[in-house]
């Protein structure tokens, strides 16, 4: 590696320590190898990115790495734990916080109302119908401020946009302080202004900490957030690193555009 090709944990000073890690990981459906015998490792720390053409099996990876799904074969570990097979609860626990493709919100439920209940699992207390702590509802209004949605808190979940919608989503993801987030998609059928917003926030969140694992389409977002790329075909990776070593790879080219 060149001077002028140095990682971006080197130019920083930055240890590079594993954080979701996949060995041999398969899962299939019927006849379809959805995960293909996949290894691959997700640095803790960094902002990494899952991507890959349409059915390649990223969200499978992600539904088998957070207990969603089960994997038929293969191990999944987080910061050196074994987690595979893990129950979702417990993986969230574990430090491991995720979004859906399809953005999960209660529509009828204020913006309000949605972060709490999403902590909701978290306290006894509300999930026996009590009345919300103090405490929680000031953590709720402070995340709400934080990706922007304190102004609509009163508002049912419905009257947002779908890019606020998933704001809401990311705003209860935050609310078990999760110290790893995996986002399917957050750019999906999001206007551009608030895919912007999105990325700063997700840089801001990393700056303070957090580690990222981001399936995206929008490349755009993906080459300037990410600090390592993975790339999937098949239900495996055929490519990683930083994100203008992955653009130049002429396999990633294959897998996208066929040639
Ligand atoms: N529940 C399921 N039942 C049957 N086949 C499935 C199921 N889920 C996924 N598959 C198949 O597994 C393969 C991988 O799908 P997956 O959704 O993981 O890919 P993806 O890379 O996330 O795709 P996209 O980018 O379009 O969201 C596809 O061929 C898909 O049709």
């Amino acid at each position: 590696m060149s001077a002028g090709q140095l990682s971006a944990e080197a130019v920083a000073g930055r240890a590079v320590e594993p954080g979701l890690q996949a060995t041999g990981l398969t899962k299939s459906y019927g006849g379809v190898c959805a995960v293909n015998d996949a290894s691959v490792t997700f640095h803790h720390g960094r902002v990494n990115a899952l991507i890959g053409p349409n059915g390649s099996g990223k969200t499978t990876f992600f539904n088998c790495a957070t207990g969603m799904i089960r994997p038929d074969s293969g191990q999944v570990t987080y910061r050196g734990r074994d987690i595979t097979r893990w129950a979702p609860h417990r993986v969230a626990a574990a430090g491991i916080g995720r979004s859906f493709q399809l953005c999960r919100v209660f529509p009828r439920m204020t913006v309000l109302e949605n972060v709490l209940v999403a902590a909701r699992a978290r306290s006894l207390r509300t999930l026996l119908g009590g009345a919300y702590d103090r405490e929680l509802v000031d953590r709720a209004r402070g995340w709400l401020a934080r990706v922007g949605l304190d102004h609509v808190e009163a508002l049912e979940a419905r009257n947002l946009s779908y890019g606020q919608q998933k704001l809401l989503e990311l705003a209860g993801v935050l609310m078990a302080d999760p110290e790893t987030i995996l986002l399917d998609e957050p750019a999906g059928g999001v206007n551009p202004a608030l895919i912007g917003r999105i990325g700063t926030l997700v840089r801001e969140l990393n700056a303070e900490g957090k580690t990222f694992l981001i399936v995206e389409h929008n490349m755009e977002m993906v080459m300037s957030l990410s600090d390592h790329v993975v790339v999937f075909d098949r239900g495996r990776p055929i490519a990683e690193g930083p994100p203008w070593s992955v653009q130049a790879d002429p396999r990633v080219l294959e897998a996208y555009l066929g040639v």
